[in-house]
C-alpha cells in the first residue's frame, strides 16, 4: 500500500499553490490523477519518485518509509522501485530499441527479461531499430518496456499518451493496462482526458486548489 500525506508550496506563473494532499492507494490499483493545468499533478508524481522534496509530510510504501520530514528521512530516487514514463519521449536516440532496454538493466540482471519485454510490446522484430525510425506510439511502447526493466512495483505515468493520435493512444492504453495486470503493478496515471481515465482507471483522484477534491469512481465524477 502507498500511504502519503505531503505538503509542498508550489509557485508558478499563476501564483502560489499550497499543496496539501493525503491518500492511500492499495496494491494493484490503477488510479487516475486529474485536475486543471498547473494544479500540481506532476509534482505529486515527482514527490513519489523522489525527484521533488516535500516541505513536510510522509510517504510510506508497504513496510518502507520513503519520506518522513519529521524523521529527516528521504530515500534517494534510485532506491525507489519505480517505473516512470513522461509525455516527451525519453528514450535515447543514439541507441537501438534493444540497447535502450539493456541500458536500463541493473548490474548482474539477466538480459532474458529484455527479450520477454520486447515480445510483450510486440517489438521483438524491431529490436535493432533506432528510435528515429519509430512512430510516436512505438517510442512510447519502448519507454513503457524500459520503465519495466527493473521490475518495479509502482508505475508512474505523466501524460504519456497526450502526444499520440487517437489510434496509437488507444493501442498504448491497452499495453499499459496489460502491463499493469501482468506485472502486478500499482499505477498512477496523470491525464487530462476524462474518457481515458474512465476507460483505464478504477479510481480517480481530482486535484484542485492544492487538495484532492474528489476520490472515487471515474464514472461518478465525470458524469457530473
Ligand atoms: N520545484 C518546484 N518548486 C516550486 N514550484 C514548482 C516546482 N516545480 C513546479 N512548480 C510549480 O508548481 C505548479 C504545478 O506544476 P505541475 O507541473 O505539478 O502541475 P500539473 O498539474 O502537472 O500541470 P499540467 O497539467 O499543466 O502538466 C506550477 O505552477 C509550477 O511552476
Amino acid at each position: 500500500m502507498i500511504e502519503l500525506s505531503l505538503k509542498k508550496s508550489l509557485s508558478g506563473a499563476e501564483g502560489k499553490i499550497a499543496l496539501a494532499i493525503s491518500c492511500q492507494i492499495q496494491p494493484g490499483e490503477l488510479v487516475g490523477l486529474y485536475g486543471p493545468s498547473g494544479a500540481g499533478k506532476s509534482s505529486v508524481l515527482r514527490m513519489i519518485a523522489g525527484l521533488m522534496r516535500p516541505d513536510e509530510g510522509e510517504l510510506r510504501v508497504g513496510e518502507e518509509t520513503w519520506i518522513s520530514t519529521e524523521k529527516k528521512l528521504f530515500l534517494r530516487p534510485e532506491k525507489r522501485n519505480i517505473g516512470m514514463i513522461f509525455q516527451e519521449y525519453s528514450i535515447f536516440p543514439n541507441m537501438t530499441v534493444y540497447e535502450n532496454l539493456v541500458f536500463a538493466l541493473d548490474k548482474g540482471q539477466d538480459k532474458g527479461f529484455v527479450d520477454e519485454l520486447l515480445v510483450s510490446i510486440g517489438m521483438e522484430k524491431m529490436a535493432g531499430q533506432f528510435p528515429m525510425k519509430l512512430s510516436g506510439g512505438q517510442k512510447q511502447r519502448v519507454a513503457l518496456a524500459r520503465a519495466m526493466v527493473r521490475k518495479p512495483k509502482i508505475l508512474l505515468l505523466d501524460e504519456p499518451l497526450s502526444a499520440l493520435d487517437m489510434e496509437m493512444r488507444r493501442s498504448l492504453q491497452e499495453y499499459i493496462v496489460k502491463f499493469h495486470h501482468e506485472y502486478g503493478l500499482t499505477t498512477l496515471l496523470v491525464s487530462h482526458d476524462a474518457s481515458e481515465i474512465t476507460r483505464m482507471a478504477q479510481r480517480v483522484l481530482v486535484l484542485e486548489n492544492g487538495q484532492f477534491s474528489f476520490d472515487g469512481k471515474p464514472e461518478a465524477f465525470f458524469k457530473t
